[in-house]
């Protein structure tokens, strides 16, 4: 695989499974550990404003234990922004986040937000942080990521990947087309490009192979998939896929 492509294992859906229970294990940072030995590039997580998965006590351990990089995912707020620049990991992702929704239903409204955002996303990038924009393919909201500041947009899947398990795949084909799109024109801009969100083993061959697509974000699949596989395996076995795609 061209070096171009890296794999970031997102393990919030580590800490759901801890949560659930009230217990100790399964422990992130184990797992994140692992991630990295069975090749991952990079560690996500989502410290959501509820807490739900991941907690303020795993994003210290990732930080004090991991040897690569850490994209950091936050909603648009103070009290991340504040959490943050305390850590300064090296790359903040800004999401959408609501309270209610199961996961991350949209991509952020930048376009709607720029004044606010562009004030949010300054101390982060002075800091030394790289800021990612999770962004749907709308042309408006690339050009507003790049307006604000962000190096780095990542291309929201989900939409994509739902179509795929609904068989419906006319209009999954239509929305990958659009994400093809979306990241071309991004890329023209001067944005680095990333995907991410519901990938698994049979949707990650035409993401992987957007030519632009420099970082793929990938958590939920795999986790439920290291129940069966084992996480070394269900990591390596998607590198693979990855790999063959980009040729
Ligand atoms: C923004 C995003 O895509 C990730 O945060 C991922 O979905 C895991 O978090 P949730 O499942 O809580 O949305
Ligand atoms: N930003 C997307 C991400 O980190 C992983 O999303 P998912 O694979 O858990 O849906």
């Amino acid at each position: 695989m061209p070096k171009s492509l890296r794999l970031g294992v997102n393990v919030d859906h580590v800490a759901t499974i801890r949560n659930a229970r009230g217990s100790a294990y399964p422990d992130p940072l184990r797992a994140a550990l692992m991630a990295e030995a069975a090749g991952a590039n990079g560690i996500t997580a989502h410290l959501r404003e509820d807490r739900r998965h991941i907690r303020d006590a795993d994003i210290d351990a990732l930080m004090a234990g991991l040897k690569v990089p850490l994209n950091f995912e936050m909603a648009a707020t103070p009290e991340m922004q504040k959490i943050a620049l305390g850590h300064r990991p090296h790359a903040c992702c800004i999401v959408p986040e609501k309270r209610e929704e199961v996961t991350t239903e949209g991509g952020l409204d930048v376009a709607g937000d720029v004044a606010r955002l562009n004030d949010f996303v300054a101390p982060l990038v002075a800091a030394g942080i790289r800021v990612s924009m999770f962004i749907g393919h709308d042309p408006a909201q690339i050009e507003a990521s790049a307006q604000i500041g962000a190096q780095v947009i990542e291309l929201h899947t989900g939409l994509y990947c739902d179509l795929h398990a609904e068989g419906k795949f006319a209009e999954r084909d239509h929305e990958l087309e659009a994400l093809r799109a979306g990241a071309a024109y991004a890329a023209s801009l001067g944005l680095e490009v990333h995907a991410g969100h519901g990938l698994s083993f049979d949707t990650v061959g035409p993401i992987a192979a957007i030519k632009q697509v420099r970082e793929l974000n990938i958590g939920h699949f795999l986790i439920a998939e290291a129940v069966f596989l084992g996480l070394d395996p269900a990591i390596t076995h998607m590198r693979r896929l990855m790999e063959a795609a980009r040729g």
